[in-house]
């Protein structure tokens, strides 16, 4: 089977992926989220793993956008990963890595930072990277570049970059979503010894013409079957100024009788309802 990723080696997206799945997988690095995505529908890969949600800095848009309009896949497991974030430098760099001018990493990875950078580097610009194993890989073939890059430690080996900071991440609780994506809804992913965490079942929704209390309708139809939501989340629809559509996450999985009924409840509103997935929840 083969596992399309955001790449390049050393990304989070990459040790998600390495720690998750067996051996006899082969793992390919795409540069963006749209790629990776792309390669399952190219049939370059089987599957797509790319991030979704990280704890501090919310979702990737890219992903969430990406999903529902150019694509698709389908989510078929997630994964929950712990992420650790330091300050690393090319090692001729090492002694004087405080008069760093740049620090170049992925956006996510820099907002995870902020008040790090905030306090500790006030005067540095900021650049961004397709991911945060591309900056560590740029940085490690450009040692002339005054800059640091945030990533992980795996990176840190892979580049051959000098750790000058640890865990440089805001707080402490920082772990992020990465989803499992296959275009066959009912693909089931081989685990024999990961921690599963629950079942999940993503929607979205659109609302029929705006009035007074359709997002209210909207949650009641989950509320009184106690289908427990785990997310909510408003994205443009992209057709105009103030045109959302709805991310709900549903706390079980897809079932004969409860979600099948607030779909139906929702449609006879007049909304618009697209199952992203239903799928078991992992946690490294
Ligand atoms: O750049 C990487 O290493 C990624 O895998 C992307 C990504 C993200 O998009 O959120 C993944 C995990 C971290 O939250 C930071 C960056």
């Amino acid at each position: 089977m083969k596992i399309s990723y955001l790449g390049p080696k050393a990304t989070f997206t990459h040790l998600a992926v390495s720690k998750f799945f067996e051996n006899d997988v082969k793992l390919v690095p795409y540069r963006t989220i749209p790629h990776v995505m792309d390669a399952v529908v190219k049939q370059e890969t089987n599957i797509a793993v790319v991030p979704l949600e990280n704890a501090l800095e919310g979702s990737v848009n890219l992903t969430i956008d990406y999903l529902i309009h150019e694509n698709t896949l389908h989510i078929v497991g997630e994964i929950v990963v712990p992420i650790k974030q330091h300050l690393m430098v090319h090692p001729c760099r090492k002694d004087d890595w405080k008069k760093i001018e740049k620090v170049f990493s992925h956006s996510h990875a820099i907002a995870q930072c902020h008040k790090f950078l905030h306090e500790h580097m006030p005067d540095v610009s900021i650049e961004y990277a397709t991911s945060t194993g591309a900056a560590a890989e740029y940085i490690h073939q450009h040692p002339e570049e005054n800059m640091a890059v945030i990533a992980n430690e795996l990176a840190a080996k892979e580049y051959d970059l000098a750790i000058v900071k640890y865990n440089i991440h805001d707080y402490d609780y920082n772990h992020t979503r990465f989803v499992i994506l296959h275009p066959d809804q009912d693909f089931q992913i081989e685990n024999n010894h990961h921690n599963k965490v629950g079942e999940k079942t993503t929607l979205v929704v659109t609302l029929p013409t705006d009035h007074v209390g359709a997002l209210h309708q909207v949650l009641s139809a989950f509320a009184w079957r106690k289908l427990n939501l785990s997310k909510i989340e408003s994205r443009p629809m992209k057709t105009g100024l103030g045109d959302y559509l709805f991310i709900i996450d549903i706390e079980s999985k897809m079932d004969d009788v409860l979600i099948p009924g607030a779909i139906q409840e929702l449609e006879a509103l007049g909304c618009g309802v697209k199952i992203l997935g239903s799928f078991p929840a992992y946690k490294l």
